[in-house]
């Protein structure tokens, strides 16, 4: 199999818990990370190494993107990847897939090669928001044909420099056009003074924190003391050693578990400090009524009889809100969602997906631009579509602890973060894990 192809779709009949669980999980690296340092391994001036990263399909077509304009990248070893950056060249394609980091990350990238560098994607990816990437680069004088869609396919006509200098964006529908160019910038002519003028705030703002915080780690001088404004010294960047996390947004569904079938669950190796926006699930599981705790091997959540009523505001860990929102479907609620009208543009509109499959279940939903309300859950069994998305298939698995017999249309799509997810969820709940 093709592991940067879109996946042959594959039904699952997600496990329903029998007992109450006691599970302990090892989850692979944060997609975030392996993106970040795999991009600026890229732009360094000296190799570096990238230990633990994400096998899945959204970092193999970062690596692919790369090798594509002549970044050298040996996967041989799945413990330790390294990275030798080149001349970046042109006259080549980069596939995208699903993956909102590649087709925001690498078109700033492509811009400093010496030739155009064209980009597509998945079907849906050409209806993901990618005006943001294209408006910037132009705005930086870089030359970009789009057909006027504002969004894949697009060809960068790169001539091998950017200006840089003084740009305003609007960043309120992904935080990734932020990301993208502050990792570029200490390679533009005049470095980068970015400010975001958008009338909404920029969502998932801690993976502002981790760029901003990668950049630093190494060598880029970077200052974000005001709010919605980042500056960008232009200079070298080093090549170095990182060690990628465990992903906590991939983790956050294991953890989720324990509020619907009860008993605990433990993920390994849960850093104490991060930038992770999926850190934030300890705190709403607290605030759900569940206990957790810190133990030797990571983080241990246990359950409760029935998760509190309460208002969730998940501007800033949004990815959380699939998982979340298959907790509310099977609970008695009531339970509200805000601030995730961003999420519209993901990997579907996870808004809109949400509310059908959580009707389809049986739970009583209304839908907001920025969110929903479950009123009361449901546990009608049926078919739960995944949309292609790999977080609406983690939240198929929850809503399927609760419900005997649900079926997910589609779980290959966990491969865009996980591909082992269906294997390593059955493990966890029949109690082997
Ligand atoms: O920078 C990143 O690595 C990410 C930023 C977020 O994007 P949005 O700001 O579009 O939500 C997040 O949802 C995505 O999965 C990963
Ligand atoms: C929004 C997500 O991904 P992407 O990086 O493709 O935007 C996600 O993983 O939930």
């Amino acid at each position: 199999m093709n592991a940067t192809a879109a996946p042959e779709k594959r039904r699952w009949e997600a496990p329903y818990a029998e007992a109450e669980l006691d599970a302990v999980v090892r989850v692979p690296g944060s997609k975030s990370m392996t993106a970040r340092a795999l991009v600026l391994a890229a732009l360094a001036s000296g190799p570096s190494t990238i230990k633990r990263p994400l096998i899945a399909r959204d970092t193999l077509l970062m690596v692919e993107g790369l090798r594509a304009i002549g970044v050298g990248v040996d996967t041989g070893d799945d413990e330790a990847w390294t990275v030798t950056p080149g001349g970046f060249r042109g006259g080549t394609s980069i596939d995208c897939g699903l993956a909102g980091t590649v087709m925001r990350f690498l078109p700033p990238v492509a811009a400093l090669a010496d030739g155009p560098v064209a980009f597509d994607g998945d079907p849906h990816a050409r209806k993901r928001p990618n005006d943001g990437v294209i408006k910037a680069l132009r705005g930086l004088g870089v030359d970009i044909e789009d057909g006027g869609r504002l969004a894949l396919p697009f060809t960068v006509n790169a001539a091998g420099r950017v200006k840089g200098g003084e740009l305003e964006v609007d960043a309120s529908k992904t935080s990734q056009l932020v990301s993208a160019l502050l990792m570029a910038a200490p390679r533009f002519e005049n470095g980068l003074d970015l400010r975001h003028t958008g009338d909404r705030p920029v969502p998932s703002r801690p993976y502002l924190d981790m760029v901003v915080q990668m950049l630093r780690q190494a060598g880029a001088d970077v200052d974000d003391s005001e709010p919605n404004r980042w500056r960008v010294a232009p200079g070298e960047l080093q090549g170095r050693e990182w060690t990628i996390e465990p992903d906590l947004q991939n983790a956050a569904p294991f953890l989720c578990a324990a509020l619907v079938a009860g008993g605990r669950v433990t993920v390994e190796g849960w850093p104490t400090e991060t930038t992770q926006a999926g850190d934030a699930i300890r705190e709403i599981l607290v605030q759900l009524g569940a206990r957790v705790e810190w133990t030797r091997g990571g983080l241990t959540a246990y359950g409760t009889a029935e998760p509190l009523p309460g208002e969730l505001d998940l501007a800033d860990a949004a990815e959380l809100t699939p998982a979340l929102a298959a907790v509310f479907g099977v609970s008695n609620g009531p339970f509200t969602v805000r601030g995730v009208a961003h999420i519209r543009g993901h990997e579907t509109d996870r808004v809109s997906a949400l509310v059908t499959e959580l009707r389809k279940i049986g739970a009583d939903v209304d839908e907001y631009e920025d969110g929903f309300r479950v009123g009361s859950g449901g546990h009608e069994r049926g078919t739960w579509a995944t949309y292609a998305d790999h977080r609406m298939a983690h939240a198929g698995a929850v809503a399927g602890l609760a419900i005997p017999g649900l079926v997910l249309d589609d779980v290959a799509c966990v491969s865009k973060t996980w591909p082992e997810f269906a294997e390593v969820w059955e493990q966890a709940v029949r109690g082997k894990g």
